[in-house]
């Protein structure tokens, strides 16, 4: 957004433009909620205070009653001329009293340290005593690029002027902003930033076969549990035959599952000689002995696109990026928080920079899972909300590894796989078992065709 604002004041945009713009957004959100309540106003002393002075000029000549309640500070440039332009009730912050809508203009992306003590309190004390709380841009206190809690309050509505910001998606953000809205204020956006939205997929083709739907490989480990919801997740994700690859029962269904059995590393080599393997997936229950080890060096000395998942991500540890830079074929790996930090130690910046760079580091395409889950690789990263806390139960994220391997050997993308899986578990509904999510898989999928 940063950008793209300076792109638009070089090419002869005004700042004093974008703030009426960004401020008329903001009034109309909030005129549509306000319904002739009393509002108070809250302006820092930045450019988001600015945009508060625009809106609050307009709401109040629009009729409704408003109260600037302004936070002490220099104010320099257009937000001094805004607020100059406003001629209503101007009280200090520490005067404010509460009143039934709020809306606070006091930082935005300038936010750059926490709230002081004094100031965190007043805005609380105001937010947690009105009817309805509208945040411009960011809640204050909400830092920009990682999400990351300076002190905000939460908010009811989130007006995210020009573009969504990395923090509506990740972090404290997700609690803190509410219900989040964009307002256009006619300044063009392009990034390398995305959100996941829902994608498009097409039925097999006429001619297809199982082989052509593609093949996916998943490798059987100490917990064959693991193993089998990853391998049935690929099966409803579009996978045309999925093999489990191991020791366990072939007792335990479903019986669509071949079940090959593969002792060793040695015996793994050979499996994943067939050229028809559109993708291979280990990790799921794996295990961290040496045998797991040696099955992973099989898969990653392979030619075949493979998902690299839990356990497989802790044997790689901090030497992931260089074996992984070293194969071919598209690796795609699915840690959590704890494994992304098992193998890409620190890093610069918020979760989006961090998961950026592993990409780069690695050549893989890396889902970085949590309730906000970033996909990134070379060309830049998507950010996806879930949509639902119940995911939060062990083997879903077994589900997500046979999802992806379904999609990369179809061709497709891992995005598709993070999207489908918090789709079926918002079909899911609450309190399901990884198990249960996997029904859900198809009617998310028709969501798609
Ligand atoms: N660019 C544009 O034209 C457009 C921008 N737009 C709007 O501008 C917003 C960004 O504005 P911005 O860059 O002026 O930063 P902003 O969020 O107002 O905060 C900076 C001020 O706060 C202060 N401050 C910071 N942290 C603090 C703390 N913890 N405690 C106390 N003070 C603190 C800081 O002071 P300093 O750090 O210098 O001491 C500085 O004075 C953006 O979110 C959007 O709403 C739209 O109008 C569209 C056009
Ligand atoms: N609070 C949450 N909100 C949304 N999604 C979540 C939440 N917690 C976990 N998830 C998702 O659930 C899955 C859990 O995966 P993981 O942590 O690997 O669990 P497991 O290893 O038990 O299968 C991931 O896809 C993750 O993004
Ligand atoms: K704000």
């Amino acid at each position: 957004m940063r950008d793209a604002e300076q792109v638009w004041f070089n090419g002869g945009g005004s700042q004093v433009e974008a703030m009426e713009r960004a401020g008329a957004a903001v009034a109309r959100e909030a005129a549509r909620f306000a319904i002739g309540r009393g509002i108070l106003m809250l302006a820092g002393p930045g450019n988001n205070g600015g945009d508060a002075y625009v809106a609050a000029r307009l709401l109040s000549e629009a009729g409704h009653d408003v109260a600037v309640a302004a936070l002490g500070g220099k104010t320099e440039g257009t937000a001094a001329e805004m607020r100059m332009r406003w001629h209503g009730e101007t009280v200090s912050l520490e005067e404010a009293v509460p009143r039934p809508i709020v809306i606070d203009g006091l930082f935005g992306t300038g936010v750059a340290r926490e709230l002081t003590k004094d100031v965190k309190t007043y805005l609380h004390h105001i937010v947690n005593n009105a009817q309805f709380s509208l945040a411009i841009d960011l809640p204050s206190g909400l830092e920009t690029d990682s999400g990351d809690d300076l002190g905000a309050a939460t908010m009811d509505v989130t007006v995210a002027v020009g573009s969504l910001k990395p923090a509506h998606m990740l972090g404290a953000g997700l609690v803190r902003c509410g219900h989040v809205l964009l307002a256009d204020i006619g300044i063009p956006v392009s990034g390398p930033i995305w959100s996941l939205g829902r994608p498009q997929l097409s039925a097999p083709a006429v001619d297809a076969h199982k082989y052509s739907r593609g093949m996916v490989l998943v490798v059987e480990g100490d917990m064959p549990g693991a193993s089998r919801l990853c391998a049935r997740a690929a099966l409803h994700g579009g996978a045309g035959y999925v093999m489990l690859a191991g020791t366990g029962s072939a007792e335990a269904g479903p019986d669509a599952l071949v079940h090959r059995r593969v002792e060793d590393a040695g015996a793994l080599r050979n499996a994943l000689e067939d050229e028809r393997i559109g993708a291979v997936v280990i990790g799921p229950g794996l295990g961290r002995s040496d045998a797991a080890h040696a099955k992973l060096d099989a898969v990653l000395e392979s030619p075949h696109r493979a998902v690299i998942d839990g356990d497989a991500l802790t044997l790689l540890g901090f030497e992931t990026a260089d074996r992984l830079s070293r194969r071919d074929a598209l690796s795609v790996l699915t840690p959590h928080a704890g494994e992304f930090g098992r193998m890409f130690e620190g890093g610069e910046g918020g979760k989006i920079a961090r998961t950026r760079a592993a990409a780069a580091r690695s050549g893989a395409t890396i889902v970085h899972k949590g309730p906000d889950t970033v996909i990134a690789d070379g060309d830049g990263a998507i950010v996806a909300n879930s949509g639902s806390s119940w995911l939060s139960t062990a083997g879903t994220g077994d589900v997500l590894a046979g999802l992806v391997g379904a999609r990369i050997a179809a061709g497709g993308s891992a995005g598709q796989a993070v999207w489908l899986h918090g789709r079926a578990a918002q079909l899911a509904g609450p309190a399901f078992a990884a198990d249960d999510l996997i029904a859900h898989i198809a009617p998310a999928m028709k969501e798609c065709l």
